[in-house]
């Protein structure tokens, strides 16, 4: 029977088109299962360079490109374009099979015969080429054909091969980007993901390059299939994943895994997935979670985009993890009384008065929540025992045990007056998980792992037991925007030999990453399992606009340009919802939106649940988190609002939390940033944050 190939870029044509056209396209292919040439109407070339590219008519106006092999049945469709524009991007192109993945490939030959014989009138006046130690044997081992191999011998700088994207078959561009990027030809090689040849591939087969490449062509069987890949068109990651996407959300794993990535690199893409995956196996429950409930809403929505099976969704459940420890706390003692800020402020105030301690309050807090529920310490004993690495501030024997003493008063206050807090009721929640044999879950998996505390990985822990594939988690340890810290082994998560990183960003472009990426240089940042994180080889291979930068005298100018900016946006065709408005503190997010209300562009706050949803949102850069827009601004980036001063503990409290402070606050700027798929607007008023320091002229 026939297949159907659909490519990335004809679903996001597809996307493009107006509601009747899309009908059409639809009916004309729902057909193709009695598919043969003549079935199909397909239309030859007069002009190809590749007699297996064919056209379609759909409409008057619109036609379908085709690529139909000249034996196998597996058409492939390539583009959706009007009349005259359709048989001339057919002619100019030629499909192959590449050697070394064996994947189909398509080339723009016009353009790169158009382009050659000028880049290489360059080469002769330069002084060095792009790929002059790459050696050729090590580019044919990439899939770097004969035609390609010449342009690449022809560069000399890596914008010339940015500008070849849209020409090159596409792997091999692919690797040749790698190598520009400095990776090793064996780290392109595991980036490309293709599995080693056992034999020679048969280049003249085109249908089995097809089924090898399914990150770019996804095979359909019929109507019903046809429908389900048209269902959402934009949301393309729910039909092509990266090889290594691919291979870790479908992995069988002995143990807990994870997938590490820079921001945009589809983490959150692989955890649903996987959540997918794993329910449709049926071996259980599988619990998809994380620390924030917009996080998890936003979550829900992308399960709901991926699945449609209620029997898969039921077997899914969404929770961040607070709520669940509070559900299984409830489920046991009723609804706990839970110790607000203040009042814990105004305990550990009286304790320290009383005991004439020489301890501030922040410092108890952070020393009861990061030392002592970290570790489960219970008595005076393991306190003394106690690590306290990431601590700043160094305690003698005596002051420890003084320390102590306040810190068992206020559990002893605590318990007394029936007060929990997040942290107690979560710890509470895995001792009564411990007791029970049967645990709630089967698989659980947790996005955004690098800012959950040590009691809540201890209750995720708790709450499935130990076997394959029984944790997965997603989380960038750039990202973290919260003060825990943990290291994974010690909360009895072995992620060994099991962890997988991705690179290529799909959401940003490559000018607002690289100018993000600028702010994290040189900060030392750990990977959660007692190494350090790397941001080296993040890259994106889409190409747009530089971030624009700019300083104001007042708040009011600032927020003026701000309500300018957004109507420049509005007008280049950008919808409301498609525009996020940062900043540090909620007042500000908030003058923003009353700046914008005011000017007649609708905007709501990110704080207020509900409301409108084609407006513009503004919100702090914590809630950014997640989020992702065309057109971001970051207001307020000013010195003295980030990094936020009452957020960082002062260096003579603690050095070393002041240097993790700082970091968190860098990190989150860099998480505002990077909520950007287009266009960075970045702004302050008076002088700018040190953060910017090195990226204003
Ligand atoms: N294989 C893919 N094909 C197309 N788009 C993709 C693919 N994978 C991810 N994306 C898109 O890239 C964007 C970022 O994906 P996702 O949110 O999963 O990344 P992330 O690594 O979790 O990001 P962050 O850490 O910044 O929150 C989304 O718009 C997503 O739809």
């Amino acid at each position: 029977m026939a297949k159907l190939g659909i490519d990335k870029d004809f679903l996001k044509d597809f996307g493009k088109l107006e509601r009747s056209v899309q009908d059409r396209v639809t009916e004309v292919f729902t057909k193709f299962e009695h598919a043969t040439h003549a079935g199909l109407h397909l239309e030859k070339l007069r002009n190809a360079r590749d007699d297996r590219f064919r056209t379609i008519r759909i409409d008057l106006f619109w036609r379908g490109v085709v690529l139909a092999p000249d034996s196998g049945d597996t058409f492939t469709l390539l583009k959706v374009l009007p009349h005259d524009e359709a048989i001339a991007w057919a002619e100019r192109r030629r499909a192959s099979v590449n050697a070394a993945t064996g994947r189909i490939e398509i080339r723009d030959v016009a353009a790169i015969d158009a382009t050659l014989p000028e880049l290489r009138r360059h080469t002769g006046t330069a002084t060095t080429l792009l790929f002059e130690d790459v050696r050729d044997a090590d580019l044919t081992g990439l899939g770097v054909d004969e035609q390609t191999l010449a342009f690449a011998r022809a560069l000399t700088h890596v914008s010339q091969l940015e500008a070849a994207q849209a020409f090159l078959p596409h792997n091999q561009w692919q690797a040749l980007y790698g190598l520009a990027a400095g990776f090793t030809p064996e780290q392109v090689w595991a980036e490309l993901g293709a599995a080693p040849a056992r034999e020679p591939y048969d280049t003249e087969d085109l249908s089995a390059a097809v089924e090898r490449t399914p990150e770019q062509v996804v095979l359909v069987d019929g109507p019903r299939e046809l429908m389900e890949v048209f269902r959402h068109p934009f949301a393309l990651w729910r039909i092509y994943l990266h090889p290594t996407q691919y291979q870790v959300a479908n992995a069988t794993f002995s143990g807990p895994a994870r997938i590490t990535g820079g921001p945009g690199t589809g983490k959150t893409v692989v955890a649903l997935h996987r959540a997918h995956h794993l329910a449709g196996s049926g071996a259980g429950q599988v619990l998809l979670t994380t620390f924030t409930s917009t996080l998890s809403t936003s979550l829900e929505a992308g399960l709901r985009l991926l699945a449609d099976s209620p029997a898969i969704l039921d077997r899914i459940e969404v929770r961040h993890v607070d709520q669940l420890s509070y559900q299984v706390f409830a489920e046991r003692h009723g609804r706990p009384a839970i110790l607000r800020d203040k009042e814990e402020k105004e305990i550990w105030r009286r304790i320290v008065k009383r005991l004439d301690a020489p301890f501030t309050e922040t410092f108890l807090a952070e020393e009861w929540r990061h030392v002592v529920l970290a570790q489960r310490v219970t008595n005076a004993a393991e306190y003394l025992a106690a690590k306290r690495e990431g601590r700043g501030r160094g305690l003698g024997t005596r002051q420890r045990a003084q320390l102590w003493q306040v810190i068992w008063e206020f559990e002893e206050e605590l318990k007394r007056r029936r007060y929990w807090t997040h942290e107690t009721i979560c710890a509470e929640a895995t001792r009564l998980l411990d007791e029970r044999a049967d645990k709630p879950y089967r698989h659980v998996i947790v996005d955004e792992a690098q800012d959950l505390h040590p009691v809540q990985w201890r209750f995720l822990r708790a709450a499935v037991a130990q076997g394959p594939d029984d944790m997965f988690i997603a989380g960038d340890t750039h990202q973290r925007i919260y003060s825990s810290r943990v290291s994974l082994r010690e909360v009895g998560v072995n992620v060994a030999g099991r962890s997988s990183r991705l690179t290529v960003n799909y959401r940003t472009t490559a000018e607002i990453l690289a100018w993000s990426l600028g702010m994290l240089r040189g900060e030392a940042i750990d990977d959660m399992d007692g190494g350090l994180d790397t941001v080296a080889g993040y890259r994106s291979q889409v190409h747009g606009f530089p971030p624009e930068l700019h300083g104001f005298r007042t708040q009011k100018e600032e927020l003026d340009a701000l309500a300018r900016k957004v109507g420049e946006w509005r007008d280049m065709g950008v919808a409301p919802e498609e525009i996020g408005i940062a900043a540090r503190s909620n007042v500000l997010a908030d003058s923003a939106v009353t700046v914008l209300n005011q000017a007649g562009i609708p905007a709501r706050s990110l704080a207020k649940a509900g409301g409108p949803e084609d407006v513009v949102r503004a919100g702090t850069m914590h809630r950014m988190k997640g989020l992702e827009f065309r057109c971001v601004a970051v207001i307020g980036v000013g010195e003295h609002a980030v990094p936020s001063s009452s957020a960082v503990t002062p260096s003579e409290e603690d050095a070393v939390t002041h240097t993790q402070d700082l970091q968190r606050e860098r990190c989150l700027l860099f998480v505002a940033c990077t909520r950007a798929r287009e266009r960075l607007h970045v702004s302050w008023h008076g002088n700018p944050s040190p953060f910017l320091d090195g990226s204003i002229e």
